[in-house]
């Protein structure tokens, strides 16, 4: 218990003072908790002895009032102090993590750790936030009154102090137990509520796809198993803590049964005064009861220790490092785009092998290939969502690890096929390209990715919330609202993962303006899937097994009659391409 108290105390940064200071107030306020009996023992031993006064016990009454008076004062300043510092402390972990978070590499969040991150932002630093400072300020309180009530025993009688001493370690002993029995169950508990959540997310995301393909049943078997062994795991932690609570209790009454014993065998072999005897009788029934709270909250220190462990365990995932100093430069004369030796691996699994290739200012450079051969990841590592493994990958000469990412992503466009929209305006949704802009270029962005018009057609027009992930708006229309905040970014590179999914024609002719838009006096590296876009790069790569396997244009590739113009050639007739068991295939719904 001390070990967590120590933890939270550590990780309370600048809040530090304004903790201990709140352990101070209660502290006093502890001490001053244990007065009145102290006070009434003195009075008893006044009148035992003859020695009580009227004015003795006017002085009594006066300091008792004071006494209730000074604990609801401490009681109070500890109060402010405590919660204030733990919302304020949380508030700032919430923006460390957000920070942290921000610096992850990619990968991170695709490793099923959506759910565990939700928890820990959520479940996790809420339980920690509205309990740690009360309970900590509550533990303090109870170990201090625990040696105060230690220290009377002593001022009765040595011996019943010895006896008072022996009891609280057996306590301490058996509380070792349940603290190991409890710190076990919870761990467990809180990664159950880590599954939980990402099955939550997974099942409300999917909802659409599990609907259309007659899944409910069977994803929701899966929620309520999750709920189920959340359930189970709950009651498991408190059954398991019972038998222990119990062992306690009985510790308890039998440390109470024998300091009742040794006062009474004092007391009647005359080495123990009668006003002594009562004194003992006074508060023996309270002896233990600091312990017993303390225990009592055993429970919730233990759902706060993996708390935070969760939340020590995001924070000590390794950042993608972001210390580069130097600047893209606004200009070269040199390609815009260099991969040397490129080779990359997820985690052992190597996914790209000695990649080069070169891209000049306003060209297009296609990547194709069969499904699995690494176009994507090609991508993603300009974009720098990963750190190569050997070799370099250079923006305008610049290796792209030696310059901040802020500054990489302000050169950078890029158009997935799978859009997310945020649950906040058109307007809003389009501005976050570039956060400067003004009203003016926001529509003139609107026009361009040919989404104004339906835009003004709805209600609110560009103040039209959209649905959480643009649920409410179509998929062809949540893509051109992409590729608006994209042309509203206007970054000298783009890169595109054309889109495969099956739009109506209407929506498929807006995208491709809105994108050729987009892609007006830009730099291209686009992953394609459609023969007109390929036909029309100015250099394509076709990338299979993680290497480059053919490269040139259009012409030269069919002239060379490798893969590429075997493909080209047998489908020859079809608008697009798809991916379909790791080979090139006709896009049957193009
Ligand atoms: N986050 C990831 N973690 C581990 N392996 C990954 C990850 N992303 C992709 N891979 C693997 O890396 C390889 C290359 O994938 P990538 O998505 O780059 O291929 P692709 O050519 O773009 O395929 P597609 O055309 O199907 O999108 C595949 O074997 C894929 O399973």
């Amino acid at each position: 218990m001390t070990a967590l108290m120590k933890r939270i105390f550590m990780a309370s940064g600048k809040y530090k003072g304004r903790i201990a200071l709140a352990f101070v107030f209660s502290f006093l306020k502890g001490l001053l908790k244990n007065m009145p009996i102290a006070l009434g023992f003195f009075v008893l031993a006044a009148f035992y002895n003859g020695t009580a006064t009227t004015e003795l016990c006017i002085r009594i009454g006066i300091a008792l009032i004071v006494i209730i008076l000074l604990q609801i004062l401490f009681q109070n300043i500890a109060d402010r102090l405590q919660s204030a510092a733990g919302y304020l402390l949380f508030a700032d972990k919430r923006m460390e993590l957000g920070a942290h978070l921000r610096k992850m590499p990619m990968g991170y969040f695709t490793e099923g750790n959506i759910g565990k991150i939700s928890s820990v932002l959520s479940t996790d630093m809420v339980f920690i936030e509205e309990n740690c400072m009360t309970v900590l300020a509550d533990m303090m309180n109870y170990i201090f009154s625990q040696i105060i009530m230690l220290a009377f025993l002593f001022f009765f009688n040595p011996w019943i102090g010895i006896a008072g001493v022996v009891v609280t370690f057996m306590i301490l002993l058996l509380g070792r137990g349940l603290k190991k029995e409890a710190m076990e169950d919870s761990a467990i508990r809180q990664e159950q509520l880590g599954i939980l959540t990402d099955a939550v997310l997974d099942f409300t995301e999917g909802i659409g796809i599990i609907k259309s393909y007659n899944m409910l049943g069977e994803k929701s078997k899966t929620l309520t198993d999750s709920f189920k062994e959340v359930c189970r795991t709950s009651i498991e932690f408190e059954e398991n803590h019972t038998p222990w609570q119990r062992g306690l209790n009985l510790i308890y009454s039998l440390g109470v049964t024998a300091v009742i014993a040794l006062s009474a065998f004092l007391y009647f072999k005359g080495t123990m005064d009668t006003p002594y005897m009562i004194g003992i009788m006074l508060f023996v029934f309270d002896l233990f009861g600091p312990l017993k709270a303390l225990y009592g909250q055993s429970a919730r220190l233990t759902v706060m220790n993996s708390c935070m462990d969760r939340i020590e365990e995001v924070f000590a995932q390794k950042e993608l490092p972001d210390n580069g100093v130097r600047t893209i430069p606004e200009s070269t004369s040199g390609p815009q785009v260099q991969f040397e030796n490129v080779s990359f691996a997820y985690g052992e699994k190597n996914v790209l092998n000695n990649i080069s290739f070169s891209l000049e200012k306003n060209k297009m450079l296609a990547l194709v290939g069969p499904s699995g051969g690494g176009k994507s990841t090609i991508a993603s590592l300009l974009a720098r969502f990963w750190d190569i493994k050997s070799g370099k990958i250079l923006v305008r000469g610049q290796d792209v690890r030696d310059v901040p990412l802020s500054n990489l992503m302000d050169h950078i466009s890029m158009v997935f096929q799978r859009v997310y929209l945020f649950q906040d305006t058109i307007y809003n949704n389009i501005i976050m390209g570039r956060p400067t802009a003004g009203r003016d270029e926001v529509i003139e962005a609107a026009k361009k990715a040919r989404c104004y018009d339906f835009i003004m057609a709805l209600p609110d027009g560009f103040e039209t919330i959209v649905g959480e992930g643009g649920a409410s708006l179509s998929g062809g229309e949540q893509q051109r609202i992409s590729i608006a905040r994209c042309i509203l970014k206007d970054a000298l590179i783009v890169i595109l993962d054309e889109a495969t999914a099956s739009v109506d024609a209407d929506n498929e002719s807006y995208i491709q303006q809105a994108i050729s838009e987009l892609c007006k006096g830009k730099t291209l590296l686009v992953i394609a899937h459609r023969l007109n876009t390929i036909r029309h790069a100015d250099k394509i790569l076709v990338i299979s097994d993680g290497k480059i396997a053919e490269q040139g244009t259009h012409e030269e590739l069919m002239h060379t009659g490798g893969i590429y113009k075997h493909f080209v050639t047998a489908r020859e007739n079809s608008r697009g391409w798809s991916r379909n068991r790791g080979c090139f295939c006709q896009n049957s719904s193009a």
